[in-house]
């Protein structure tokens, strides 16, 4: 039998109600351990709700869900990201006026609270931290320069350093490639497909060429509701798939 141990996340019933609207309406899917899972579907299928209520910024009518065992359901935001849930919104939010290796530095979970951030020294650990994950994110030759002259594309790895440095166990991205270049693009799914080690991402994504290089399974929502799941083959040539998505 299959238990909820064998899943990094498990979504059950997930029910979120807006003014008597379901944006996710009784919703499941399972995440395997070092899984890149694509959610994709029209707009307004609820995507974007469902990473809401993984994250806690929305919270759910009814239904659970379960990372490593704890119900996320009952917990505040803060409380998810220290379980290990990370999140990137669709516009990057870096701060322009500090360096690349400074954006990283802060994020470093020993700089976070207040107190913390006072009596922060940068020491050897968080140096080398910071250039590992620099050098992961294509950005170790930009450690010095500010990062309002990164280009869109850089903005986006750097904020996706910026949770890798907290080292979650889920990263979920909405977007992540929206307005890159192609190249940008290729660089972004070797990314992905390099820090899976450890960890899961789930990504929401409209960009099938890339839903392609970086999918392990793709779920397709649709009204709130899965209406087909399994490998990109599968999804694509799934009649219900291209008759509410694809074929558009
Ligand atoms: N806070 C809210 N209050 C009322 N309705 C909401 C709220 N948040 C989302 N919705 C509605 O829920 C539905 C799902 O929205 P959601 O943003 O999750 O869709 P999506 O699949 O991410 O779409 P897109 O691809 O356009 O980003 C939409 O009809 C949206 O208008």
């Amino acid at each position: 039998m299959t238990t909820d141990n064998d899943f990094l996340l498990s979504v059950e019933a997930l029910t979120v109600s807006f003014d008597g609207f379901k944006a996710v309406d009784d919703l499941s899917f399972y995440v395997d351990e070092n899984e890149i899972r694509v959610i994709i579907g029209p707009n307004g299928a609820g995507k974007t709700t469902a990473l809401d209520l993984i994250c806690g910024k929305t919270r759910a009518t009814s239904g659970s869900i379960r990372f490593r065992g704890k119900e996320l359901t009952a917990m505040k935001e803060h409380q998810i990201v220290h379980a290990g849930v990370g999140r990137k919104f669709q516009n990057p939010s870096i701060y322009d006026d500090l360096t690349v290796f400074e954006n990283l530095e802060i994020s470093y979970p020993k700089g976070r609270s207040v107190f913390g951030a006072l009596t922060f020294k940068r020491d050897g650990v968080v140096t080398s931290r910071v250039e590992e994950v620099a050098e992961m994110i294509f950005l170790a030759d930009h450690l010095e320069e500010r990062a309002e002259f990164l280009s869109h594309g850089q903005k986006q790895w750097l904020e996706i350093g910026m949770l890798l440095i907290q080292d979650p166990e889920l990263l979920m991205l909405d977007e992540p490639v929206a307005g890159m270049s192609v190249s940008e693009r290729v660089k972004t799914a070797e990314l992905l497909h390099r820090i899976i080690v450890g960890r899961s991402v789930i990504v929401i994504e409209h960009d099938m060429k890339f839903v392609e290089d970086i999918a392990h399974r793709v779920t397709v929502l649709h009204q709130g509701r899965v209406i087909s799941e399994g490998t990109m083959a599968h999804v694509q040539a799934d009649p219900k798939v291209v008759e509410v998505y694809l074929g558009h």
